[in-house]
This record gives C-alpha cells, sequence and structure tokens, in this order.
C-alpha cells in the first residue's frame, strides 16, 4: 500500500509515517516546508520520501497525488491555533487550509478512486449536555472558527467520497509539536502555581497510539465516521493537569476554575467533549490504552529525545 501523509511537520502526521514504516508500507510524507522540517529525533519520517504540497493550491495538490496515485491519503494537516482562528484578520487563510486545503484533496481522492482519512475534532459540537457524542450524530453546532472550518472539511470529505474515514479526535499530544502538556510543563517550571480549567471535559489523545489505530483502519474498508482518543475515562483540563505534573514530579500548585472565571481564551469551547468510542470495537478495531499510560510513555518519550 501506498499512502500519503500531508502534515508530517506537526504532531500526528509524524508518527503515522513512523508507523507506516514500521509496517512496511510505502509513505510519502508531506507538509509545506520546502523540505521536512519537523523535530530531527532521527526517526524514519526524517528520511522519508517527502513531497512539499500547499494544500490550499489545488493545482498542485491535483498534480502531486496524481503523480503519486496513492493508494490512501491520511489528512493530518490543519490550522490548529484555536484562539489565533478568531482574528478577523486570519479566518479567511484558516477557512482556505481547514475547509479548502480538504476539499481540495477529497476532489483528488475521487478521481483517483483512493481512500481518505480525514482527521477531526470535539470542537465539531457545541458541548452542551453530559452524553458523550456519538460518531454518526449529526447535530453539529461549532462554537468557534476552527471547529466551523473543520467541520467544512469534513463535509467536503462525505459529500464528495465514498471510501472515507472520518475521524473525530481530541486534547492531541505528540512528540512533534505544541500541545497543552508542552505548555503545563513549562509553566510549571516557572510557575508555583497555575489556575485551569475543571468545566471543560474530555480525553486526551497521544498521537503515537491514534497511528496504529488510523493504519489498522485503512488496511479495511469500514468506512465512515469514527470517534477516537485514549481509553481511561474522561477528564477535566484541571485533572489532566493534575495527573501531568504528579507523573512529571513538578510540586506546582493546580487550582480548579470555571472557563469564566479563567477567562483569558478568545474562542469558546464546548464545555462537553466526551466522545463516544464504543463503534471502534463494534466494528473490530482495537481500543486505545489509557490516557494515564499515554502519558507517562509520553513524557518518557520527551525525556529520550530531550
Ligand atoms: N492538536 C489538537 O489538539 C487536535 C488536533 N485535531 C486535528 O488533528 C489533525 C492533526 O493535528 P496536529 O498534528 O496537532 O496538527 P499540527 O498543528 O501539529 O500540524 C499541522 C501541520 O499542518 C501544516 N499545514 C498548515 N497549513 C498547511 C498548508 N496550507 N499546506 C500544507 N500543510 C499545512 C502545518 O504547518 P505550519 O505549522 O507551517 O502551519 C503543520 O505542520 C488536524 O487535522 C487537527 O485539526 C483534532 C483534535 C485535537
Ligand atoms: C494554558 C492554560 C489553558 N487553560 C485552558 C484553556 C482551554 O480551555 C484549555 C485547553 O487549552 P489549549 O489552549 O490547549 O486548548 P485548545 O488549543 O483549544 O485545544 C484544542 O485544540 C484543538 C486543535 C482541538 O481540536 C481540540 O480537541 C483541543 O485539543 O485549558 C487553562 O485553564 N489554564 C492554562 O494555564
Amino acid at each position: 500500500m501506498k499512502i500519503f501523509v500531508t502534515g508530517v511537520a506537526g504532531q500526528l502526521g509524524h508518527d503515522v509515517i513512523n508507523e507506516l514504516a514500521k509496517r512496511g508500507y510505502e509513505g510519502i510524507a508531506s507538509d509545506i516546508a520546502p523540505t521536512y522540517s519537523g523535530i530531527q529525533d532521527s526517526s524514519e519520517v526524517t528520511q522519508a520520501a517527502y513531497r512539499s504540497m500547499d494544500i490550499t493550491n489545488p493545482k498542485a495538490v491535483e498534480a502531486t497525488l496524481t503523480e503519486i496515485n496513492p493508494d490512501v491519503v491520511i489528512h493530518c494537516a490543519a490550522w490548529t491555533a484555536v484562539d489565533l482562528a478568531e482574528d478577523e484578520d486570519k479566518q479567511e487563510k484558516v477557512r482556505a487550509i481547514n475547509a479548502g486545503g480538504t476539499k481540495n484533496i477529497a476532489l483528488v481522492c475521487k478521481k483517483l478512486n483512493c481512500k481518505m482519512v480525514y482527521i477531526s475534532t470535539d470542537y465539531v459540537f457545541d458541548g452542551q449536555g453530559t452524553k458523550p457524542w456519538e460518531p454518526d450524530c449529526k447535530d453539529y453546532k461549532p462554537l468557534n472558527v476552527y471547529g466551523q472550518t473543520k467541520l467544512e472539511g469534513e463535509l467536503a470529505v462525505s459529500e464528495n467520497l465514498e471510501k472515507y474515514f472520518i475521524v473525530r479526535i481530541a486534547w492531541v499530544f505528540g512528540l512533534n509539536g505544541k500541545n497543552f502538556i508542552k505548555t503545563m510543563l513549562n509553566v510549571g517550571k516557572t510557575h508555583d502555581s497555575v489556575r485551569v480549567v475543571n468545566d471543560q471535559v474530555g480525553t486526551p489523545t497521544y498521537t503515537y497510539d491514534l497511528a496504529r489505530l488510523l493504519v489498522d483502519m485503512v488496511e479495511t474498508e469500514k468506512y465512515g465516521y469514527y470517534h477516537a482518543t485514549n481509553e481511561g475515562g474522561y477528564i477535566s483540563w484541571f485533572d489532566f493537569t493534575q495527573e501531568i505534573y504528579k507523573q512529571a514530579g513538578l510540586k506546582t500548585n493546580v487550582l480548579p476554575v470555571t472557563t469564566a472565571e479563567y477567562g483569558l481564551s478568545k474562542a469558546a469551547r464546548p464545555f462537553n467533549s466526551r466522545l463516544d468510542k464504543s463503534k471502534l470495537v463494534a466494528n473490530g478495531f482495537k481500543p486505545l490504552p489509557t490516557w494515564q499510560d499515554a502519558l507517562s510513555r509520553y513524557l518518557k518519550e520527551m525525556q529520550d529525545n530531550a
């Protein structure tokens, strides 16, 4: 199988290419930079075949994908800076990447009759109530520009293709790129205490674990919508921070606050980001390990790469 992966200079794409290499598949890595610009951790992705491609350029997407003619595209590239996406002067670019870029890829996948995986987010929902969101629920109501444009990307895939997987994930952490854990470790080293919201509830996703599931998926024809995060239960960002400091051996005091009390975010975020993952097991896929276990392996991975 030949698999084209976008967003390899980010968290998830990096681990997807490494998972493909581990399993003997031909992975072609892509991002917007002229050459691979992710972490130099001497893993396979640093040596993989690489194609620079701006997903917002339809001609470039058509030419690159047609030349490569992959069996599968795993589309991980996105604009992921949630607060910044709210800025009036950024919104056009955010939409061009998350919605337009995804449509460009979907249209070529249709022509080539190849499978497409689109990675989406808990932020397509409004977070009302406490019931976990099911993957086939259509009550979309994004609260922010990032979520709205990711939803537009989902629709571009589902309206144009039949051979697709739309996989919604949440609260992502991986070696290569920015995430909440890295932010909290930095804050923890310089502050005695930190305020963290305890009214937004979800479950983190470790890119290393998710990459395994995504490759399992593309080996099948079990198309459709899925939710995938680590197991281990639903938690708040406050709970997550407490466990991060505990496992990292930091003594920083974590103070629980409501989103209103925190007051520093530009973008509104869903309170209820609980994702129902039962469809994974129902369709024969192996769930991810617990987030507590994932966090411990991640802290070790970071230490080994320091
Ligand atoms: N991070 C999270 O918490 C979550 C992420 N997701 C989704 O998961 C997927 C993977 O996320 P993650 O790995 O964290 O993302 P990252 O932000 O780490 O990586 C995204 C990559 O896409 C690249 N990119 C941006 N614009 C373009 C473009 N025009 N053409 C080509 N590449 C481009 C970025 O490059 P550059 O940095 O130069 O802009 C970056 O390297 C995304 O679809 C995201 O929406 C879902 C839920 C949570
Ligand atoms: C840094 C910080 C954040 N927070 C809050 C802000 C926010 O509500 C929550 C998480 O902060 P972040 O900035 O990491 O959140 P955010 O960037 O919104 O994370 C989201 O990213 C996108 C890409 C997704 O798709 C989502 O699944 C989710 O992972 O924690 C605190 O309460 N205290 C703090 O010190």
